[in-house]
């Protein structure tokens, strides 16, 4: 009976100085004694994790960036973290240490998937990632060729227009999923051809992809035992199940590709590209780098689905969300769009060029509802001097572009849409001062800028030029609710139903 009560009291005892004897002598072995940046308390084993509970992360970001200052520290399980959230160090940064922190941390799904960061958005900073980008920029995102998949995006719109029209106007429908999917059919038609069977498969193994590259799974957390966790978690086993169904469908697809080259007659001109034929033609006439090896090229294919498909309707569905809470400026845009199209039963996307308004509300809704709400996690590749503290190799940087974009120092009346301050405060958007990130900046800066704004403004165009929005069963404009949910972009929680009246082209 001794014996018990003595355990009873010992055990807990031994555990907990064994916990911190595990925490003290592992954990923390690497920046013990550094002058790292302020942050909350840690807890043995877990440190920080406890402070990420509650709101989104970059709500709750903020908070903590308004008790630690703009750049704080975080232990999450093993991985230090730092989170910037002023225009000043964002600058440092993406500016005077940019090769520092250029580079991305590796998960096990980027690993494992990704081939090591074989694609553009995961690889590490050096020559891979330099020679794929180059391949994205030079031969990709021409502005010939943009110019070129704008007539897709534009047929993307009418096929939209098509299904709003087919509601009748009297019943709500889900704009949201419109949205989603035209994104998904524009990435499609411009990477695959016009039409491609496997488009459901793909989009779902790269939406399970990225569902992994949070860095807060469980193995991501613990790298040490990242073996053992992939094992016993089954993390692993699923992720290279996902990349065999990744990888088979895109073989399927180049193989379809190939065919259609080799029944191609030599003398055929080929004007219709899409992007997997570009990027079979360069590694078919041996154009690539050395270094650039099949598996990156379906990266890149992947990085398309991944940057142009949930940003794109995000930002479209956060768009109409704030022009219909904001009925005046619904108006202003809708007139400018119906007198520069006055008279047309379709619109051509070529005449879609000088719309100043509709480029300030496209401008002020990436500014309070960017879909990026951290860009993408940085990486510091060596141990610098930052901000009046050590920054440690290897730690994770997250910046937090939603906050700087809200910060209420920068940006007068921060929380409130209006467009009119793009041209009254028009320096504010220059993305060289840093407070206006929603493409984030630096070297590893979003190379599908002119692809996204593209899209974004034809689809706008489409949307108010046809039709009046309003809110289904009578409900008001100020009640529409904006609350969020974090998935391959920040988007609504809840999916926007609106009841569409079409419009017969009168002058307003
Ligand atoms: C509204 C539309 C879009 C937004 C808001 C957006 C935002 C971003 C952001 C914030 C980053 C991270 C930048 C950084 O780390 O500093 C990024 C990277 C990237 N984006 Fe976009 N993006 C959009 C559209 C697109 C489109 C249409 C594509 C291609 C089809 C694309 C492809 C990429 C790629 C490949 C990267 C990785 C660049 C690198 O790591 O070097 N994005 N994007």
């Amino acid at each position: 009976m001794e014996g018990l009560q003595l355990s009873i009291i010992l055990l807990p005892l031994i555990t907990s100085i064994l916990l911190i004897l595990i925490d003290k002598l592992w954990f923390h072995r690497n920046t013990r004694g550094l002058n790292l940046p302020p942050g909350p308390w840690k807890l043995p084993i877990i440190g920080s994790l406890h402070h990420l509970a509650g709101d989104l992360p970059h709500r709750r970001f903020r908070s903590l960036a308004e008790k630690y200052g703009p750049l704080f520290h975080l232990k999450l399980g093993e991985v230090d973290l730092v989170v910037i959230a002023s225009p000043e160090l964002a600058a440092e940064s993406m500016k005077a240490h940019d090769t520092a922190f250029a580079s991305r941390p590796q998960f096990m799904a980027t690993r494992i998937i990704m081939c090591d960061g074989g694609d553009i958005v995961f690889a590490p900073f050096g020559k891979l990632w330099g020679q794929l980008r180059k391949i994205l920029t030079v031969e990709l995102f021409t502005a010939k060729r943009v110019k070129h998949f704008r007539s897709f995006m534009q047929k993307e719109g009418d096929i939209l227009v098509d299904k709003i029209r087919a509601a009748g106007g009297s019943s709500a429908v889900n704009l949201t999923d419109l949205l989603l999917s035209m994104a998904n059919n524009t990435i499609s038609r411009t990477s695959f051809g016009m039409e491609c069977a496997h488009q459901d498969k793909i989009f779902k193994a790269v939406k399970e992809t990225f569902k992994y590259t949070s860095g807060l799974d469980l193995v991501d957390l613990y790298p040490s035992f990242n073996k053992f966790l992939g094992e016993i978690t089954g993390l692993r086993r699923h992720l290279e199940k996902v990349h065999h169904v990744l990888d088979s469908t895109l073989n399927e697809i180049f193989e379809e590709h190939e065919d259609k080259y080799n029944s191609r007659r030599s003398d055929e001109a080929v004007a219709d590209e899409d992007l997997v034929d570009v990027l079979l033609r360069l590694n078919r006439s041996g154009e690539l780098d050395a270094s650039v090896k099949m598996e990156n090229i379906k990266g890149v294919v992947v990085d398309l689905i991944l940057g142009g498909t949930e940003t794109t309707s995000a930002i479209l569905e956060w768009t109409m969300s704030e022009l219909i809470r904001h009925p005046e400026v619904m108006r202003k845009a809708q007139s400018e769009v119906r007198n520069a199209f006055r008279g047309k039963t379709e619109i051509h996307e070529e005449d879609v060029t000088d719309l100043p308004y509709l480029n300030m509300v496209v401008k002020e809704s990436l500014r309070l509802r960017s879909p990026a709400p951290f860009l993408v996690p940085r990486h510091v590749s060596e141990t610098i001097e930052f901000g009046g503290y050590t920054i440690p190799a290897g730690t994770r940087v997250l910046i937090n572009a939603w906050a700087i974009m809200r910060d209420p120092t920068y940006w007068k009346d921060s929380e409130t849409f209006n467009p009119e301050r793009v041209k009254t405060a028009e320096q504010d958007f220059n993305a060289s001062r840093f407070q206006y990130l929603p493409y984030g900046g630096g070297r590893r800066i979003c190379p599908g800028i002119n692809f996204g704004m593209a899209s974004i403004e034809i689809i706008l165009v489409n949307l108010l030029y046809h039709f009046d929005w309003e809110l289904p069963g009578g409900m008001r404009a100020e009640d529409l609710d904006m609350e969020e949910t974090m998935g391959l972009a920040l988007t609504r929680k809840n999916p926007l139903y609106v009841v569409a009246t079409p419009h017969h082209n009168k002058i307003i």
